[in-house]
């Protein structure tokens, strides 16, 4: 089998959107306005277990990444979610949404909600990350290339459907569509470059569907959790 050229090979990926967990029945509730607070806070409270992880990962990548010029791009998603001087932090944003829809931070920290679908999915991808070659990786958190879409719908639905949660909750979602723009443009370059061969090609695509199989698991695991 020839190798796709670099469009036709983003075009393949970009094609596996149609997985992607926000065709999932329970965020298509979510964003219709037929969860209640007990459910909304369910899924809150267990896509906290997800964002306190997500710089655990790109510390793995970082430390399997001998190549500087990379790991100076990747040291940003650390503090993006982490914080910084001038910067809270996603983890922190992601706390206020707590708040706005009723949990309190030990209830997150605590992970007392946290069900074993989404404890396993969660750490199945932060293993892989330390497991596999960066670039490998890296390809894996190509799903933030359908993330936007997600944030957005959020950001226009949730104030329509959920009244009683405050707004200000919101800003995670917002921060999250430029830098998800960003880590996609650097992610999809070192993937286009380092998966050059028809079979390596198919190897990334698998991937991103094992990427994506863990965030569709992670509702799965929510949807059966919270009824
Ligand atoms: O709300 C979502 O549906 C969603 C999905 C994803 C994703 O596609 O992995 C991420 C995020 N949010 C997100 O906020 C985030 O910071 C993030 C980082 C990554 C990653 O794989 O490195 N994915 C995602």
């Amino acid at each position: 089998m020839p190798a796709w050229d670099r469009a036709e090979f983003e075009a393949q990926l970009r094609a596996r959107g149609a997985g992607y967990h926000i065709h999932h029945p329970f965020n298509t509730r979510m964003n219709s306005g037929l969860l209640g607070p007990e459910q909304i806070r369910g899924w809150v409270a267990n896509r906290f277990y997800y964002q306190v992880n997500i710089p655990r990962k790109d510390a793995a990548i970082l430390a399997n990444c001998p190549d500087r010029a990379t790991r100076r791009l990747w040291v940003r998603r650390i503090l993006d979610h982490d914080g910084g001087e001038d910067n809270e932090g996603g983890i922190e944003a992601w706390l206020r949404l707590g708040a706005a829809v009723g949990l309190a931070a030990d209830d997150l920290w605590s992970h007392r909600h946290v069900i074993p679908g989404v404890r396993f999915a969660v750490d199945a991808y932060v293993n892989f990350a330390r497991q596999v070659p960066w670039q490998e990786a890296v390809c894996s958190s190509l799903t933030e290339m359908f993330a936007p879409r997600i944030h957005k719908d959020r950001l226009a639905n949730w104030p329509l459907h959920y009244g009683w949660i405050d707004a200000d909750g919101l800003q995670y979602f917002r921060s999250r569509i430029a830098l998800a723009e960003r880590d996609v443009e650097h992610g999809l370059r070192v993937t286009l470059d380092h998966f050059t061969t028809r079979a390596q090609q198919e190897r990334a695509l698998e991937i991103l569907q094992f990427k994506l199989d863990i965030l569709w698991a992670m509702l799965d695991a929510i949807d059966r959790a919270y009824p």
